[in-house]
């Protein structure tokens, strides 16, 4: 068997069509567009990349997109300081702090400054909070992506064996929280599980986020499983160059598997488009509109 190809890209792409088609009624509603902050500090080229490629989106979008750089020094306060004058702009609908901070920065500090209302990374504890507990709030973008990649594939998600590879506050804990909303049977794996493998061999769909590079091989699937390949890992490739790989062993498991996302082209453009689709729900929310009901 050799799996179909899940192509988050095209995905992303619809999705992003959708979105720029519901803005012009918030704008004819509000007034203004809805506006999203993204905030980078320091110079780490790969951030760099990201928060262009989002700001790019978000006009294209027919949003506004507001970019802040802090220089790698700055302090934490002044970061602070940014946050809470895009928490009080009525413009700005979406705060966005890129992630990793410099190392002197607690990034629990900073996320807590960000207003739950402009929380469209869905990181602030209330959101996490109110995914845990089946509340309308903002959920993380990158689950978010993944659950619309899988309900797309598969339909309903009921009673399916889920295994999501990875724990973080990030990814892999709002993931399983998802998963678990679909009445999927979740385990969650992490770097103390024993016979990964094993568990891995369980489930209908796997979800990795790890950031090892092809860590899951091709026998550790069921046959026919469905696999999101959540992980960017960058390694070197031919001629010196480098390219990205996911976290699972594309080749081996493509042979297994039912259908698997690839990397690039698979989550990480779902990860935008879902982006702008929590900011334009933010626009709605902090207007008093109620929110298109096809996102
Ligand atoms: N496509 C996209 O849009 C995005 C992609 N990513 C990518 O996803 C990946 C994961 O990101 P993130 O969640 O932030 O990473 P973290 O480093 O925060 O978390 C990694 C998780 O993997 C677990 N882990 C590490 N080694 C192993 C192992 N050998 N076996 C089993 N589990 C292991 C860790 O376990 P423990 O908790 O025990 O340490 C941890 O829970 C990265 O490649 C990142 O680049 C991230 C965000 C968005
Ligand atoms: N506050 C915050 N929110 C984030 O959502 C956030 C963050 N910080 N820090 C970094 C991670 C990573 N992330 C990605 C977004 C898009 C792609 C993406 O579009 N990837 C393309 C390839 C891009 C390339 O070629 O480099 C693809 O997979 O096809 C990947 C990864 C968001 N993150």
């Amino acid at each position: 068997m050799r799996a179909d190809i899940i192509d988050g890209k095209a995905f992303a792409a619809s999705l992003r069509r959708r979105i720029a088609a519901a803005v012009p009624g918030f704008v004819a509603k509000a007034g203004r567009a809805p506006g999203l902050a993204v905030v980078l500090v320091g110079e780490d080229p790969a951030s760099a990349v990201y928060v262009r490629s989002k700001g790019k989106a978000t006009r294209e979008a027919g949003m506004e997109s507001i970019e802040h750089r802090l220089p790698a020094t700055a302090r934490q306060e002044e970061l602070l300081d940014l946050i809470e004058s895009l928490n009080r702009d009525e413009h700005v609908d979406g705060i966005l702090v890129q992630l990793p901070l410099p190392p002197h920065m607690d990034e629990a500090a900073v996320i807590a400054a960000i207003s739950p209302a402009k929380d469209v990374d869905g990181f602030h504890v209330v959101n996490a909070g109110r995914l845990a507990v089946g509340q309308p709030g903002f959920v993380p973008c990158t689950p978010l992506g993944c659950i619309m990649l899988l309900k797309d594939r598969l339909g309903d998600l009921s009673g399916l064996e889920a295994v999501v590879i990875g724990r973080s506050n990030i990814v892999g804990k709002p993931m399983a929280q998802l998963l678990l909303a679909e009445n999927c049977t979740v385990t969650i794996a992490h770097s103390r599980t024993r016979d990964l493998a094993g568990v891995v061999r369980r489930a209908d769909i796997v979800v990795a986020a790890v950031g090892r590079p092809e860590m899951v091989k091709g026998d550790w699937l069921k046959p026919g499983a469905t696999v999101i390949d959540v992980g960017i890992n960058r390694v070197a490739g031919e001629a010196g160059k480098s390219r990205l790989v996911g976290d699972v062993d594309f080749a081996e498991a493509e042979a297994v598997a039912g259908a698997i996302t690839p990397v690039p082209g698979g989550v990480g453009p779902m990860t935008i488009a879902v982006l702008l689709r929590n900011t334009l729900v933010a626009a709605h929310r902090r207007s008093g509109f109620a929110a298109p009901a096809d996102l």
